[in-house]
């Protein structure tokens, strides 16, 4: 019998203006997955954190990753999974996507690696499909792939690794649940064309700021026109930390995927602390509890720890 054990991250997706096709993982809060082929054909689904999410391999994204990878290999095997969940589900840092991506690494490497990046992002997408409705990549692509990265489709697969900057990144997550399946349900579904080239001008501005490294070019396109006005109405004090923010030296940041968490990006770790120290103040004073989190982009995203 064969163990893989692995650490997967947490994951920004949208990265503000790209809406559903830029993502960066993180190297704080990340989850542990521990799997086993077995002999029988059972897919078994344990849980040892306490969120209370589904352990039948159906209503779970792990689970369903699995199924879909068993039925297309027509394995006689199943597995066990263990998952101990440290990102909050609802977070907006991709805990769904953590455990779907998860799922699919963990079982290609008991399969002998047969396959690809881009099999792992296609199976991976049937989690995040239970979880908000969406076949949305943004946050798997990177929690695979690790750093930046830039889903330019999702039909077929075609996913651009981009450069990972040393920068830090403060995460802030006011205990609120927004499901990205709701938050996802409130956004307006035509646009105008002006919003439209605006956006195009932050995507493209981020994407060439991201790869020359020019931060201050990063900096002025963390600009969402669309998106982040309508679902920042459910994000208590959206405005006041992000004006904060940038007055104590963060490059940019907006809402971290679909909320309610915020992420803001900085050059100094003593910027990314003192934004830390000012989010928790602001939930405090307004008496909602906050988890804060200081970490870097992390350019190797899902992590083997153990194989036996
Ligand atoms: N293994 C899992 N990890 C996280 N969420 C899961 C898992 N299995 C099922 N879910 C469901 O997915 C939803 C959380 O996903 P989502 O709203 O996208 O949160 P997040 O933004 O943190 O990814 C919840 O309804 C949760 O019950
Ligand atoms: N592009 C998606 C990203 C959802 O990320 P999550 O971390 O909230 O699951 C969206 O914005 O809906």
């Amino acid at each position: 019998m064969k163990k893989v054990k692995l650490k997967v991250p947490a994951t920004v997706a949208n990265l503000v203006c790209g809406f559903d096709i830029l993502g960066m993982a993180v190297h704080d809060p990340y989850d542990e997955m521990e799997f086993r082929l077995l002999e029988t054909p059972e897919i078994i689904i344990k849980h040892t954190d306490s969120f209370g999410l589904p352990e039948e391999p159906t209503g779970n994204v792990a689970g369903i990753v699995l199924l879909k990878i068993q039925e297309y290999f027509n394995l006689k095997n199943g597995f066990e999974v263990i998952i101990r969940k440290h990102i909050k589900p609802g977070s907006g840092l991709g805990s769904s996507a953590a455990s779907a991506a998860g799922a699919a690494f963990g079982a290609n490497i008991l399969l002998g690696n047969k396959l690809s990046k881009e099999e792992m992002v296609h199976f991976a997408m049937f989690g995040e499909e239970l979880a908000s409705g969406v076949r949305h990549a943004d946050n798997i692509a990177p929690c695979i792939y690790g750093g930046i990265t830039l889903v330019k489709s999702t039909n077929p697969i075609d996913i651009i690794p981009l450069n990972s900057p040393d920068l830090f990144v403060t995460a802030v997550h006011p205990q609120v649940e927004v499901k990205t399946s709701d938050a996802r349900q409130i956004l307006k579904k035509n646009i105008t064309l002006k919003s439209a080239v605006e956006q195009w001008g932050n995507i493209a501005g981020l994407v060439a700021g991201i790869q020359k490294n020019d931060l201050p070019l990063i900096g002025r396109s963390l600009t969402d026109v669309i998106i982040e006005p309508i679902r920042s109405i459910l994000i208590p004090k959206f405005d006041k930390i992000k004006e904060k923010s940038l007055q104590l030296g963060a490059l940019g940041g907006g809402i971290s995927g679909s909320g309610p968490s915020i992420f803001m990006l900085s050059e100094q770790k003593e910027t990314a602390e003192k934004m830390a120290q000012m989010m928790k103040s602001v939930y405090d004073e307004i008496e909602i509890e906050s988890l804060v989190y200081v970490s870097k982009i992390n350019p190797k995203g899902i992590q083997l720890v153990e194989e036996a």
